[in-house]
């Protein structure tokens, strides 16, 4: 089956390198936000993912998955597979020094994930065309070779960081950039795009 256009970087649009300052292959990528659903340590019904630099602009994220993520029983919910996904894919941003948010995100679930299995989430940024961040990522069960159980296509666009200060609540923009991490991530980006 061919794939909708807009998740296909153009022909002529090659795998990026990282930014020069992007972290090398091993490093963890702390939280992004603490109060985000998928990596935040305050968020106390999150996913709490942890992800790795990998080769190139990759990552490597693990989903441990517990009881409180059932869709079936004994089965994991596929939209909390997918928000697993997104916040792999999302993290493609940083190696590539932008901020960036999901547009399009087309996840494949190819067989179940049991409660108590590990998914080895991959994500890699398949191409850059201007604003345009175009990523690929497969989830293996149990293994970093195990079986393949979810793959997902997504379209992400650069924004600003005034994208958020502008969109989110002010109580939460205002405690974030109150945030000395938060606050020295926005001002590497502002002055080294
Ligand atoms: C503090 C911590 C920080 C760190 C923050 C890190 C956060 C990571 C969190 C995980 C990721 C998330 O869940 S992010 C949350 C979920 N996503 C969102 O909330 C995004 C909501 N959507 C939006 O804000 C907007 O629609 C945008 C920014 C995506 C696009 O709006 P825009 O900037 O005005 O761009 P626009 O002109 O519409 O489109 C530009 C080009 O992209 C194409 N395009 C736009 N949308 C789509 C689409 N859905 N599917 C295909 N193509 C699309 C257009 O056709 C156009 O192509 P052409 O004509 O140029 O060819």
């Amino acid at each position: 089956m061919s794939r909708p256009t807009s998740l296909t970087p153009p022909p002529d649009v090659k795998a990026p390198d990282p930014h020069p300052s992007a972290p090398p292959p091993g490093t963890e990528l702390g939280e992004h936000y603490d109060g985000c659903f998928g990596c935040g340590e305050e968020q106390e019904n999150g996913l709490r993912l942890r992800t790795r630099v990998g080769e190139g602009v990759s990552v490597d994220t693990e989903f441990v998955v517990g009881p409180g993520h059932q869709g079936a029983p004994g089965l994991a919910h596929g939209g909390l597979l997918t928000c697993a996904f997104d916040e792999a894919l999302g993290m493609l941003g940083f190696l590539l020094h932008t901020p960036a948010v999901t547009a399009r995100l087309e996840t494949d679930f190819r067989r179940p994930v049991p409660v108590g299995s590990t998914l080895y989430i991959h994500a890699w940024c398949a191409g850059v065309d201007g604003r345009k961040i175009y990523a690929k990522a497969v989830g293996r069960l149990d293994a970093l070779d195990g079986p393949v159980a979810v793959e997902a296509s997504a379209l992400f666009l650069s924004v600003g960081f005034e994208h958020f200060v502008e969109h989110g609540r002010p109580e939460e923009v205002r405690r974030a950039m109150e945030n000395p991490d938060v606050l020295k991530a926005a001002r590497a980006f502002e002055v080294n795009p």
